[in-house]
């Protein structure tokens, strides 16, 4: 159910790190249009060779994202084996993950991740729509493809990547790590409903609006596993409105998170709340 690229199509240049079993690298693909040869950037996602057993999960990734189109799901070319090496091949996003680009960024505004959040937002909408949930939504997964200049009033632009491999495939200390992105119920069930990525979206708001600092990130497996444990919450940000849409989203009763068009409603009058303008100008709204 999706492209199957020609290795030899394919050219390697610098590797850019690592996510979790996969190393990436940018490079570059070749399609033959009419008999005229293009080239197009690419990002290079290869499955470690000590995780080939997930290679079915780590296709199935693939695939749902190659199933559905939307502006703001990464685009997949399609998939290479090559010996032992399994590859998708993603549409190279300029900027890269959000979690490095927020960390590296000192003046990003409340309206740019404020515009991040909506069109993350409205990505899950579209997932919700359609009855697919994600399963990793998190930081680390948006990429950034416009950076947005204020100056010249240009907003910026996320595509969502890959969920990449299945939780109930990579073990409880992968599960675990992911607290507080994997909702609750997912340590019991290893089952991911659409519900889950409401609880994730909630975490991610709170990465975003703590310029990409990682929640709990001082917290050791057992410490995080407690956390669930004694129903705890993420410490709130100091506007109230926004910490209690984050808080709307991570409840532990997973009917009681709020549905996509209920969570664009609230970011919607957040962006246009006099707190905006308190933040944009510094000044109080009269
Ligand atoms: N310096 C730098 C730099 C690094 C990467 C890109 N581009 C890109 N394009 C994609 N399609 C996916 C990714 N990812 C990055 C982490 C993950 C894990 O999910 N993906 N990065 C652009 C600049």
């Amino acid at each position: 159910q999706f492209h199957m690229i020609k290795h030899e199509d394919l050219t390697w240049r610098e590797s850019l790190g690592q996510g979790s079993f996969t190393h990436i690298s940018r490079g570059s693909k070749t399609d033959q249009w009419d008999g005229v040869t293009h080239s197009t950037e690419v990002l290079l996602k290869v499955l470690d060779a000590n995780h080939k057993n997930c290679w079915e999960s780590f296709f199935e990734a693939a695939s749902l994202m190659s199933q559905i189109s939307h502006k703001h799901l990464l685009l997949v070319y399609g998939i290479s084996v090559h010996k032992s090496k399994n590859i998708m091949v993603q549409e190279f996003v300029k900027h890269g993950a959000l979690d490095l680009y927020l960390k590296r960024s000192t003046s990003v505004s409340v309206s740019w991740k404020l515009d991040v959040a909506k069109q993350l937002a409205c990505a899950l909408n579209f997932l919700e729509e359609k009855n697919i949930a994600h399963g990793n939504i998190c930081a680390k997964n948006l990429l950034l493809a416009r950076e947005g200049d204020p100056s010249a009033d240009n907003s910026p632009f996320i595509k969502l990547s890959d969920p990449g491999i299945s939780m109930a495939l990579l073990g409880k200390d992968v599960v675990l790590d992911r607290i507080p992105w994997v909702a609750p119920e997912v340590l019991d069930t290893l089952e991911i409903e659409l519900e889950c990525d409401k609880w994730s979206f909630g975490s991610t708001l709170w990465e975003i609006f703590n310029n990409g600092e990682a929640p709990l990130q001082g917290l050791d497996p057992i410490q995080k596993q407690q956390f669930y444990e004694h129903f705890s919450n993420l410490p709130a940000l100091e506007w109230t409105e926004l910490a209690d849409l984050i808080i709307q989203c991570m409840q532990y009763q997973p009917e009681l998170r709020p549905s996509c068009r209920s969570i664009i409603r609230q970011l919607n009058s957040l962006i246009t709340s006099d707190y905006e303008i308190l933040h944009a100008t510094g000044t109080h709204p009269k």
